[in-house]
């Protein structure tokens, strides 16, 4: 028996055109939202329900389109914009029977936590400078543009929608729902494709553009990560990028608010695709791509056990911090210099983190600054005599040098190996601990008992908190035992 709001849903969405199969069930459950059920077995292929573009909520199919795009807002703060305008209409916004489905906000994002609450739940883990920093510059954004907007373009509106809670809640709805369509629409939030629940690396459906309007049957859409409030971050999004096909729609809709079935081109269909079977009464699962703990939390308020995408980042800063128990921050501060000069691709100069992967492995890049921390006078002052002349070094040039200035050019498997002398495994093992002392929350062993004793429903916030605590920790007891076992292996070059 489908709940009222479903059955609501479910009228909205005949109306506006969307079709979702017989052989879905929406599951509605007071504590755990929604999820989709397969009510027969489920094969690759099937398609389970179409969705036309005109039925998403985008700032082109918004009755605010024309304010927000004079106002020169777009991407997730236009869409920001769009939902909490719409959200103000009541009944009369035509994405009413939608919007009714929509908690008033996804409580699990930390972002609508209390100081307080991010303070003693997330201290010491990727997120708590993250979310602290998000909080201060989306008040920015909503003091500077969203208030502004709804103060002067919009009449006669509802003014409680339009406050700073209402637009963080709004922003845990977009983070937690949004896809990016296309490059017409942009960023929207797609009725019926965001009620499907996440499994990492496991989903059974897809979503796409209809093959016959797209150019390759291939392409699939994502609940999108290429998040603004989450470019900066260091939350170890790998997430896949959603493939921007360009759909034509007429660009001059002069009249779009009015109702959802002006002047968009209605045949553009969004369809959600089997890519697995399902056997008849299981859940049938979506994938939000492939991210860590952290950003998972970060963008949709929950965390993922024995989740093999997981990452710690280990901040630029905090190697110097850990180097300066051995050295001065003169000698720090030319070796870092040497290591981005070192740097052919470039990449270095706005590196800020590095990762270590679900298996304790360091990147590259942090072990061969580290190397470059722990090399010998001779060969710092030869890789820094040869580096500052400017010039590229050829391959043969770099063969030529001794096997210690050689390493740190080398992408070979076995150089990885060959950086991990004593001193950068002191290094690692240095950096684990202090990273691991930031946490405020006794050991690694208590945090598992307070884990044992949480209930993921009732207590989602302490629960997946200490989820990402523990997964963080078990990450840095692998980089522990990674130098540990690499610094037994090999004899120590110094
Ligand atoms: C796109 S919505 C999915 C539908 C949602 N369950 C609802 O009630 O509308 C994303 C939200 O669903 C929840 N969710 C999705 N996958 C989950 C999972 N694997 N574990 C826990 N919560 C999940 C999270 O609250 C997330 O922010």
């Amino acid at each position: 028996m489908s709940s009222r709001r479903l059955r609501a849903f479910k009228r909205w969405m005949s109306h506006q055109g969307i079709e979702c199969s017989d052989a879905l069930a929406l599951k509605d459950s007071k504590q755990q939202g929604i999820s989709v059920v397969a009510l027969c077995d489920l094969h690759p292929n099937d398609v389970v329900a179409t969705i036309p573009k005109s039925a998403c909520l985008t700032i082109k199919t918004s009755g605010a389109r024309e304010m927000i795009e004079s106002a020169g807002l777009d991407g997730h703060l236009g869409l920001a914009a769009a939902l909490m305008y719409e959200m103000s209409l009541g009944e009369l916004s035509p994405w009413a029977g939608y919007l009714q489905l929509l908690p008033d906000k996804e409580e699990g994002v930390p972002l609508v936590w209390t100081l307080d609450e991010v303070d003693s739940m997330l201290c010491g883990t990727e997120l708590h400078k993250t979310v602290n920093e998000d909080k201060a510059l989306l008040y920015e954004d909503w003091k500077e543009c969203i208030w502004p907007l709804a103060t002067s373009a919009f009449d006669n509106l509802n003014m409680d929608f339009f406050g700073v809670e209402k637009y963080f809640a709004a922003k845990t709805l977009i983070s937690s729902r949004m896809f990016e369509i296309d490059e017409f629409h942009g960023f929207g939030m797609v009725p019926l494709a965001d009620l499907f629940n996440h499994k990492t690396g496991a989903e059974d459906v897809h979503f796409t553009l209809s093959p016959s309007l797209s150019d390759s049957e291939s392409e699939k859409l994502v609940n999108t990560d290429s998040d603004e409030q989450c470019d900066s971050d260091a939350t170890g999004s790998r997430g896949q990028a959603s493939i921007l096909p360009v759909i034509k729609n007429s660009d001059n809709n002069d009249d779009l608010g009015a109702s959802l079935t002006t002047n968009l081109d209605d045949s553009t269909l969004l369809e959600m695709i089997l890519v697995k079977d399902v056997r008849s009464g299981l859940e049938v699962f979506n994938t939000y791509g492939t991210l860590s703990n952290a950003a998972l939390l970060h963008r949709y308020g929950f965390t993922e056990a024995n989740n093999p995408y997981d990452i710690v980042n280990i901040d630029l800063e905090l190697v110097w911090q850990s180097s300066l128990v051995l050295n001065t921050k003169r000698y720090i501060r030319s070796r870092v210099a040497l290591w981005k000069r070192l740097d052919v691709e470039n990449v270095r100069q706005d590196t800020e983190y590095f990762e270590i992967s679900s298996d304790g492995e360091p990147e590259m890049e942090l072990l061969v600054l580290l190397y470059i921390l722990s090399l010998p006078e001779e060969f710092y002052y030869l890789l820094d005599h040869i580096t500052s002349m400017g010039e590229a070094l050829s391959k043969a040039d770099v063969e030529n040098l001794p096997k210690e200035c050689s390493l740190v050019f080398g992408t070979r498997a076995e150089t990885r190996k060959d950086l991990l002398n004593g001193s950068v495994c002191d290094a690692l093992l240095s950096i684990a601990n202090l990273r691991e002392s930031f946490y405020k929350s006794g050991s690694l062993q208590d945090d598992v008992d307070r884990l044992k004793t949480c209930c993921p429903v009732l207590e989602r916030k302490k629960y997946h908190s200490l989820m990402l605590l523990i997964s963080e920790r078990n990450i840095l007891q692998k980089l522990r035992l990674y130098a540990a076992a690499a610094g037994k292996a090999k004899p120590l070059l110094n």
